[in-house]
């Protein structure tokens, strides 16, 4: 008999029923074949050697994105500095390489994963390496590549090495025959951009290996975030983090969205507890594996109202970008996350007036220490 094959067989004895209550039958072909990903059984042995009290080993792909850095930070914060790798394909700006942990890991380099994951006793794995949607429209062939064969790595590397995998999905799951106001956790996901497409593909696959092998894959779809000290990397909905730069800078802004474009949208903050909640919510509290999350929702229109409010001279005028606003229009307006606040809890804390005083009020005592220095 093979060696995995016997392998597998003694693993699965020893593994028995999972929480799921389904049971790890038969490994994916693809740990029998001659790939190296072959070594699903052994893998098992080692993981259960590590006590289950342990605190998390913490690994983030895409690190060096809009969410990657803050959710470093308060990882670190909470399961302290050394156990939160952060990773990327880009060259670190010095003051996160000198945070470190930093490695180098292309989430196209299969061995590159499992190396980083073996040395590092890696536990729980966020993967947060993708192209966005307009980014995504711009370039569809190495979107799919990241996105979808980027995933496939992410999903092996955590079935063999039983890892908890956390994977974003978006507003953009939901294409224009989805219920679009509001948007419920359960209905059509027939979206029209590749960034969409290969989401629903990752959150199929990611509850396909949970129900199959027992992965425990957790996934939340994410609106459009505001942050005042990231920058996005090419999405629909930038112009919601771009408008308080060239308020404050200029007094003026030119949108690429119609001023009555209604999209999801959430404080990074409220991200990044959502992530870490929901990493932590007992498995037994999660009825789903796949959830929308919400804080609010706005139009340009009532973004730019509310920076009135702070900036009187405040001016914005639009110039729509065909492709960001297609995109927008196919989206939800509003998110249904009922069952997120249900099942383990979630509640946003900002809502848009708070978001836009938080936002400005960085900026302001950032160019205050900047004209100080
Ligand atoms: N920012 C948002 O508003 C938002 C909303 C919904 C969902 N999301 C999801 O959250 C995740 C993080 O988003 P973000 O805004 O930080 O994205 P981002 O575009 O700012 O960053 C993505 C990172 O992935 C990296 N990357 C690209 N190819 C890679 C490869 N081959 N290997 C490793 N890394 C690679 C890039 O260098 C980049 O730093 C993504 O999956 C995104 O789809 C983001
Ligand atoms: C919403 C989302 O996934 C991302 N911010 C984008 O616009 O592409």
């Amino acid at each position: 008999m093979p060696v995995a094959r016997l392998l597998w067989q003694v693993a699965g004895q020893m593994l028995g029923s999972p929480a799921c209550g389904c049971w790890i039958a038969t490994p994916p072909l693809r740990f029998l074949g001659t790939s190296p990903r072959q070594i699903r059984a052994d893998a098992n042995f080692h993981s259960a050697l590590f006590s289950e009290t342990d605190q998390p080993r913490v690994l983030i792909t895409g690190g060096l994105g809009q969410l990657g850095v803050g959710l470093a930070n308060l990882l670190r914060k909470r399961f302290g500095k050394d156990k939160v790798i952060l990773s990327d394909i880009r060259k670190p700006p010095d003051h996160i390489f000198h945070s470190r942990p930093f490695i180098y890991s292309d989430i196209l380099d299969y061995k590159n994963l499992r190396e980083i994951v073996v040395n590092n006793r890696i536990t729980w794995l966020f993967h947060y390496s993708a192209l966005l949607s307009a980014v995504g429209e711009a370039n569809v062939s190495l979107a799919r590549t990241v996105n979808i064969t980027g995933l496939h790595n992410i999903l092996d590397v955590a079935a063999e090495h039983n890892l908890r995998l956390f994977v974003p999905s978006t507003i953009g799951a939901f294409g224009p025959t989805s219920p679009r106001n509001p948007t419920p956790d359960l209905c059509v996901q027939r979206p029209r951009m590749i960034y969409g497409v290969s989401k629903v593909h990752a959150e199929l696959m990611g509850e396909y290996y949970h129900y199959r092998y027992g992965l425990d894959f957790r996934c939340l779809r994410y609106p459009g975030f505001i942050s005042a000290d990231s920058q996005p990397g090419g999405g629909t909905t930038d112009y919601a983090v771009q408008i308080f730069h060239d308020a404050l800078k200029n007094g003026k802004f030119e949108c690429n969205l119609k001023p009555s474009t209604r999209l999801p949208m959430m404080y990074i903050d409220d991200c990044l507890r959502a992530t870490l909640e929901v990493m932590e919510a007992p498995a037994e509290s999660l009825s789903m594996r796949t959830y929308n999350i919400n804080a609010m929702s706005f139009t340009p229109e009532d973004l730019a109202q509310e920076v009135l409010k702070h900036v009187p001279e405040f001016q914005i005028t639009n110039n729509v970008d065909s492709v960001r606003q297609a995109i927008a229009d196919s989206w939800p307006m509003n998110f249904d996350d009922s069952n997120a606040r249900k099942d383990w809890g979630w509640k946003h804390d900002f809502d848009l007036p708070e978001l836009v005083t938080m936002v400005l009020n960085f900026h302001g005592s950032d160019t205050r220490v900047a004209q100080a220095n």
